[in-house]
């Protein structure tokens, strides 16, 4: 569904990206991760069609990503930093639905069917009891539960987060990537997810990406040999917990 062909990005002298080339099928459940400045927003930037590469190509289902984003029902999209500003007077139903009311002009007004899918989606993740409250008095592990609610509204085929667990607590966190991984295994959606939660990776993802600059490995999470991947992505002198099989064989390091 998505085709990154030698992706690379160069921002003045310096190469962000360098000849990232990989495949994601429709309804996978993708990881992102590497180190901080290791150009994973840039490269999720990139496949939604708001960062031009300086050589290569993305094309997801045959089509530009603008062109893409244009025929279907666009990408829902989780930027690491909100685009709300989460301070003005507005109530998380709001919030939701203007992601809905957009192509039709936002003084279109609330249909019922509008009010349903937002409290489906708010319900789904667990803040349905503030679709009526203010977005600036919710907690920011809610807001960005919030914001995964719209980023689902319009009912995308694709996914793009870029670290939805920010802010989130050990409960919400497992419940998110349970539901994203019900999105991706029943709903058929693709989901290509940010993540310095490299633990979560194996236990809930069908692949992972290894970046820092190039793609380092991408694979299956049980192929992934981590003391490596760790050396190469991160450096030396980092070590790793595992989680699978719901902690029963937590191991530092090694190939887990
Ligand atoms: N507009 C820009 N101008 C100059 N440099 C940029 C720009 N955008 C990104 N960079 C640089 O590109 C590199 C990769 O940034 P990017 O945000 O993609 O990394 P990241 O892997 O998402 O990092 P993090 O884990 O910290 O979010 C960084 O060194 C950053 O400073």
């Amino acid at each position: 569904m998505i085709i990154a062909k030698n992706l690379t990005v160069k921002i003045g002298n310096k190469i962000i990206l360098d000849g990232v080339s990989f495949e994601v099928k429709k309804g996978e459940f993708v990881a992102i991760i590497g180190p901080n400045g290791a150009g994973k927003t840039t490269l999720i930037k990139t496949l939604l069609g708001l960062i031009r590469p300086t050589r290569g190509d993305v094309k997801i289902s045959g089509l530009l990503p603008d062109e893409y984003i244009k025929l279907k029902n666009g990408i829902g999209y989780l930027p690491q930093k909100a685009i709300v500003n989460w301070s003005m007077p507005l109530r998380v139903l709001d919030v939701v639905l203007i992601e809905r009311l957009k192509p039709f002009g936002l003084f279109r007004g609330y249909t019922k069917k509008d009010i349903e899918a937002a409290m489906h989606w708010l319900s789904r993740f667990g803040v349905e009891d503030k679709a009526f409250s203010y977005i600036r008095d919710l907690s920011g592990g809610q807001q960005q539960r919030v914001s995964l609610a719209r980023c689902m509204i319009n009912s995308p085929e694709i996914l793009v987060l870029d670290e939805p667990n920010t802010a989130i607590d050990a409960v919400y966190n497992s419940m998110i990537y349970e539901i994203l991984r019900d999105l991706s295994s029943q709903n058929n959606i693709t989901i290509i997810m940010v993540t310095h939660d490299i633990g979560a990776v194996s236990a809930y993802v069908d692949e992972v990406m290894c970046l820092n600059v190039k793609l380092h490995c991408h694979g299956k999470p049980s192929t992934i040999d981590y003391s490596h991947m760790l050396k190469t992505v991160y450096g030396d002198g980092m070590n790793i917990m595992l989680h699978s099989e719901a902690c029963k064989n937590c191991k530092w390091g090694g190939n887990g």
